[in-house]
């Protein structure tokens, strides 16, 4: 499967008393991978939404991601997106399996970025590259970055941090294979307006 599109993520508190309509939403205006981002240590809640969600992946034909816990992920059959200090990729991919998407942050370091996909990354992750309302200290990246990430590896490569529809298209242009989106997409006002969101963020991979 092609690693490249929209990258929805998850936020429980902005998707709170909407959170599988929003999803649906954007399901149906098209997602690549779809990211279970959930940062409260309520296990039981945590199992009951990433079923929820892979249900309607599984409908919608999207891969399910669960940040952080690779030991869910298992559970579920379905793959993982680790940070810096979310644990080692080479275990994890000996716990999930040669197929699994296995994604690491890599902020704005090509040096880790090259390690991680030595390790077995499937996709690596840059940011932030705008200010971002959901992670405002995310150390900052930019597109001459992507200038030099993108020659130097073979692996899709995921930008994300306060991406919307206004911004997105330079880095589409300098070689971002998935835009990984929480504000941009969930922020909006309705379902309606998720999907039309979603669609719009697809179409930059077509223009
Ligand atoms: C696609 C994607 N990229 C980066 C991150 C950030 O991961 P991390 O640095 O581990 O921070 P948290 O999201 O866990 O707060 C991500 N989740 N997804
Ligand atoms: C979860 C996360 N990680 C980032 C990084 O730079 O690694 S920025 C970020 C937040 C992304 O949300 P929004 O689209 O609302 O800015
Ligand atoms: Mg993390």
């Amino acid at each position: 499967m092609k690693l490249r599109g929209l990258y929805a993520i998850t936020d429980s508190q902005l998707l709170a008393g909407k959170f599988l309509t929003h999803v649906e939403a954007a399901l149906e205006g098209g997602v690549t991978l779809l990211q279970y981002r959930d940062k409260s240590n309520d296990e039981a809640r945590r199992l009951r939404e990433a079923e929820a969600l892979l249900r309607l992946c599984e409908r919608y034909r999207t891969r399910l991601i669960i940040n952080d816990d690779a030991e869910l992920a298992a559970r579920l059959g379905v793959g993982v997106h680790l940070g810096q200090t979310d644990g080692p990729l080479t275990p994890a991919r000996a716990l999930l399996g040669s197929q699994a998407i296995i994604g690491a942050t890599c902020h704005a370091q090509l040096e880790l970025a090259e390690q991680a996909a030595r390790e077995g990354a499937s996709y690596v992750a840059f940011g932030r590259f705008f200010n971002s309302n959901t992670k405002p200290g995310a150390p900052a990246a930019d597109i001459a970055l992507l200038e030099r990430a993108r020659p130097a590896l073979h692996l899709p490569i995921c930008v994300i941090g306060g991406i919307t529809l206004d911004n997105a298209a330079p880095l589409v242009a300098h070689g971002a294979d998935l835009l990984a989106v929480i504000h941009g997409l969930f922020g909006a006002e309705s379902a309606q307006e998720v999907t039309r969101r979603a669609r719009a963020f697809n179409a930059l991979f077509t223009s």
